[in-house]
């Protein structure tokens, strides 16, 4: 096999905790690190600009477009998993809603590892990559103020946002003014998100902090094989260039930032993982890790859908013929000035619900102020949108396999979603509150008819019917190499790989839990705290 560059480091996956991960390790002038994508450059209009997200979640172009196994539990329909193929990873087709994890998310992680991941730990950390200067006064207090990913709150304060919040207020659910990002996850209002001056501010923010840096080397287009191991060490990791196999060097750590999928994926690739499953895909096992691909947590959602009267949404982007007239204004708007319905996601308020305790929810809405589909058989409605209601913490545990020894095929992807009997009764506990809230309140002066009728349905089983029909995930697939301090973990607290020296996962595998949230900001953190840690060891 030919070798080429040497480096100290090589990180592979240039996404969310990749890109934090190579600016905090390429801070030390001395050495010399390499951050490896599989995708392209982010340099694209699409990426940039927030309404790009319409594009990106069902393009090839910046994404992997995987699917999962057929769901018995979902009438075997297989589901939908974008993640991002570009630099910034999945941060930069995502729809930029900034969450940190509720306390109650890292106690339960630090509880299995060690404080590091615990609440103090983390928020520092969070604070360390925010900049909240954008935010109103009032939720500065205590927040970064000079991170690399800026934030901003309340792009438009759209009628039917400000409807939503005021009937989650009549519903008691209450109201919360922080973004979410305060003490208290619970109550409806408007999320922070990770977009400035009309620009998504995803984790490329990092590599631009970065830039100048001669010590820091990224390499997009370049898919890794496997990791390279010599005598029970890491040594690099195989690219391939043109039809030939290149080892490229690294004397210190290689560091696998691949995601939820892509890391277990590499690591089976490379003969750590089951044993039994590796021989079956005709993978000699080097080091025999069960837990490898295990213990894939995602969140399912279900979005219900109603079309309006009186209110303007962003759905005539999404009628047919129509929609490119009007997104062809709403783009040269946004070219001349960066402004109008492109520099936002069209998700801007939602609600976090279903506990008695003010800082841990058990359901989480994001109102999406489109409706990107028309019911089946029917004219497109004029306007209209969809309230997304997902279970935060669901019991359900799935799994990652091979489908074969070549790294271009993609893995089997099983959440097993609603395996666990209580799930499916929570979801659909979550979603009939949620039709109480817009069915009673203040949304009712708005809603023309309700399209997915089902859910509105009084007999619990007509319900539970429609999710098993309609739900989908809500795009955060984490823990499939666990991290804890039992043998059986994938990677200990300090985030290396059990049974092989030099390696380490940093990225939303790691996740023991899944975080009652969305799940970027915490992957940056996770970024962040393994270069710290990585530092300090060497
Ligand atoms: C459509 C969508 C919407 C979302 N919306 C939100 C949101 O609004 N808010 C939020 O907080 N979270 C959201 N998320 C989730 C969040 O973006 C992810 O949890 C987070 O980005 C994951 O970070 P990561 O570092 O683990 O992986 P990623 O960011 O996915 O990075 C992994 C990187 O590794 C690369 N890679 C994989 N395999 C290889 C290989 N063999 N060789 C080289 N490179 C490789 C990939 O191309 C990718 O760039 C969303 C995700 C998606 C997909």
């Amino acid at each position: 096999m030919k070798e080429s560059a040497i480096y100290d480091y090589i990180i592979v996956g240039a996404g969310s905790s990749g890109c934090a991960l190579a600016e905090r390790l390429s801070r030390d002038a001395t050495a010399r690190v390499a951050l490896i994508e599989a995708g392209k450059s982010d340099k694209s209009l699409l990426i940039r600009m927030p309404a790009g997200v319409r594009l990106l979640y069902n393009g090839a172009a910046y994404n992997w477009k995987f699917s999962t196994t057929a769901q018995p539990e979902l009438e075997a329909r297989k589901i939908y998993i974008p993640r991002g193929k570009v630099i910034g990873g999945s941060s930069s087709i995502n729809s930029m809603i900034a969450i940190k994890g509720a306390r109650s998310d890292y106690e339960k992680w630090a509880a299995v590892s060690s404080p590091e991941w615990g609440p103090e730990n983390m928020y520092r950390v969070l604070r360390e990559i925010e900049d909240c200067s954008a935010l109103p006064l009032v939720s500065r207090n205590g927040r970064g103020q000079d991170g690399p990913i800026k934030l901003s709150r309340r792009l438009t304060g759209h009628t039917l946002s400000e409807a939503y919040i005021e009937a989650c207020e009549q519903a008691g659910i209450g109201q919360n003014d922080e973004g979410f990002n305060g003490e208290n996850q619970a109550g409806a209002g408007y999320f922070d998100v990770n977009i400035a001056y009309g620009k998504r501010h995803g984790a490329s923010m990092f590599l631009k902090k970065a830039s100048g840096r001669s010590n820091l080397t990224v390499l997009s287009g370049l898919p890794v094989r496997r990791v390279h191991l010599e005598n029970g060490a890491a040594c690099g990791v195989v690219v391939k260039k043109g039809s030939d196999e290149v080892l490229l060097r690294a004397d210190s750590e290689v560091i696998l930032s691949a995601g939820s999928i892509g890391t277990p994926q590499l690591l089976m690739l490379s003969g750590i993982g089951p044993s039994t499953h590796l021989r079956e895909t005709g993978i000699t096992p080097i080091i025999d890790a069960p837990e490898v691909g295990q213990n894939l947590r995602d969140h399912l959602d279900c979005s219900i859908r109603w079309a309006t009267q009186g209110v303007d949404t962003y759905t005539k982007y999404f009628r047919p013929y129509e929609g490119l007239c009007h997104s062809a204004l709403a783009g040269a708007q946004y070219l001349l000035k960066g402004t109008g319905s492109a520099a936002t996601q069209g998700i801007e308020a939602g609600a976090f619900w279903g506990t008695d305790r003010p800082d841990q929810a058990e359901f989480q809405t994001h109102l999406v102020l489109a409706l990107k589909w028309p019911p089946k058989g029917e004219q497109h409605p004029k306007n209209g949108f969809a309230l997304r209601v997902c279970q935060l913490n669901p019991q359900s545990v799935g799994e990652i396999r091979l489908a074969s020894a070549d790294p271009n095929d993609a893995p089997f992807i099983d959440p097993r979603f609603l395996s666990h009997s209580k799930d499916l009764d929570m979801l659909a506990d979550g979603v009939t509150r949620m039709v109480d809230v817009v069915e009673s309140g203040a949304m009712r002066t708005y809603l023309d008819k309700a399209i997915d009728k089902d859910a509105l349905s009084t007999d619990p089983e007509v319900v539970r019917r429609w999710i098993r029909k309609n739900a989908e995930t809500v795009y955060h697939p984490v823990g499939t190499c666990r991290m804890g301090n039992d043998d059986s973990s994938v990677v200990d607290s300090a985030l290396r790989v059990r049974g092989v020296e030099n390696l380490r996962v940093a990225d939303a595998s790691i996740m023991p839990t899944i975080l009652s949230g969305n799940t970027n900001l915490s992957c940056m953190a996770i970024g962040l705290i393994a270069g710290e840690t990585i530092q300090a060891s060497s």
